[in-house]
């Protein structure tokens, strides 16, 4: 297991920015995973730790080796691409067993290893398979032995999951994260999909722009999103703007409409967010938060009434588009009990104050 540092590190194209200052210090044995949209520098920031890019400006460091400089292949980094890059002429067993044979490790271990490494991925007997014998999914299980059979420090995956359809996606994820406990070894995941990044990490750096915009856990991530592109990006989130008319004790009480007031908690900001009477606010509403009044309240604090304008049932939930004072607002009900609503019914909604989360 070994920590992985990148400090302060940029990488420009010529006049383009790949990455700016990115500063993160991966722990020994952690899942970690970079997030963003397309573009955002995340596959850049993976190829440097893997060495086949150098950074611009700044270090990198595997445990107390400066790395920042030196050579893929002198890393011991197993790295799995999103279109698995195996040898199509070649067998299962050639395949996992080239790194040993770059290695020149002697015949008798590389049988050995590429032995264990395909039943760490539940391929053992496929060695004599040619790849196109395979399907999406085993083809990736076989670029996952390959990496694992050098045994590296560190194994590096860029969007692994994306060329299977959803079931095989859903299967092939539990399957790397159990290598991933099992082994214990530090993992460097890159994907675009949020779903999938919450799922598998212990830590997520979410990227913007070639910008880090914050890391942390996947919970602090979504209970406590830094601004609006991480709320928007990790679920789904209602933001409505609004402006701050009173603050009493705890509570904060602002303007989103002329005819409605929403009050949430003075401490239940974003870092950079303060909030002062008169001050324009952002504020963060996840579908699942907002509830089902009881009908015969709807004066009650943060209680309005909400005009469907698409319901859709999905069996588990019950998920609505309404309108609220020309306001969009998203509502998901979980399918108990609830009576299903049709467009143009109206809905009364109620919104726990501690369920509202202030940005800048
Ligand atoms: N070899 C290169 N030459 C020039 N510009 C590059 C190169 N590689 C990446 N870039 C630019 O650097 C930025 C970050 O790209 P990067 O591939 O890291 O993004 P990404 O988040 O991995 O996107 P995707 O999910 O589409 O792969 C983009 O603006 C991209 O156009």
């Amino acid at each position: 297991m070994i920590e992985v540092a990148l400090e302060h590190v940029t990488k420009q194209f010529g006049k383009v920015s790949g990455v700016q200052d990115v500063h993160i210090r991966i722990k020994p044995g952690e899942f970690f995973t970079f997030l963003g949209p397309s573009g955002c520098g995340k596959t850049t920031t993976l190829r440097m730790i893997a060495g086949f890019y150098y950074p611009t400006s700044g270090r990198i460091v595997f445990g107390n080796q400066d790395v920042t400089t030196v050579p893929p292949h002198k890393r011991n980094t197993g790295m799995v691409f999103q279109n698995y890059a195996l040898f199509p002429h070649l067998t299962v067993f050639e395949n996992v067993a080239f790194g040993l044979q770059v290695r020149k490790r002697p015949k008798d271990e590389r049988l050995q290893r590429v032995e264990r490494a395909l039943q760490q991925v539940h391929l053992q007997g496929y060695g004599n398979r040619r790849i196109d014998q395979l399907s999406g999914g085993q083809q990736q299980r076989v670029a996952l032995a390959r990496a694992l059979v050098i045994e590296p420090n560190i194994l590096l995956l860029d969007e692994p999951l994306s060329n299977l359809d959803a079931k095989l996606r859903e299967e092939t994820r539990l399957e790397i994260k159990r290598l991933q406990l099992e082994s214990g070894i530090t993992t460097i995941y890159v994907t675009h999909d949020q779903a999938e990044a919450m799922a598998m990490s212990d830590r997520i750096m979410v990227m913007q722009g070639g910008v880090v915009q914050q890391v942390g856990k996947p919970e602090e991530i979504y209970n406590r999103p830094i601004n609006r592109f991480v709320a928007s990006f990790i679920g789904e989130s209602n933001l409505w703007n609004g402006t701050v008319e009173r603050i009493e004790g705890d509570q904060v009480y602002v303007r989103v409409s002329p005819d409605l007031v929403l009050s949430g908690l003075l401490n239940h900001t974003a870092p950079n967010c303060h909030l002062a009477v008169g001050a324009q606010t952002t504020l963060s509403i996840r579908p699942e938060a907002v509830r089902e009044a009881q009908s015969e309240s709807p004066q009650s604090e943060n209680t309005f009434l909400a005009k469907v304008v698409i319901a859709e049932f999905t069996g588990v939930n019950v998920n609505y588009l309404t309108d609220v004072s020309n306001k969009p607002l998203k509502a998901m009900f979980v399918n108990q009990g609830h009576q299903v609503r049709q467009r143009d019914d109206t809905l009364a909604m109620h919104i726990p104050k501690e369920s509202i989360y202030f940005l800048e």
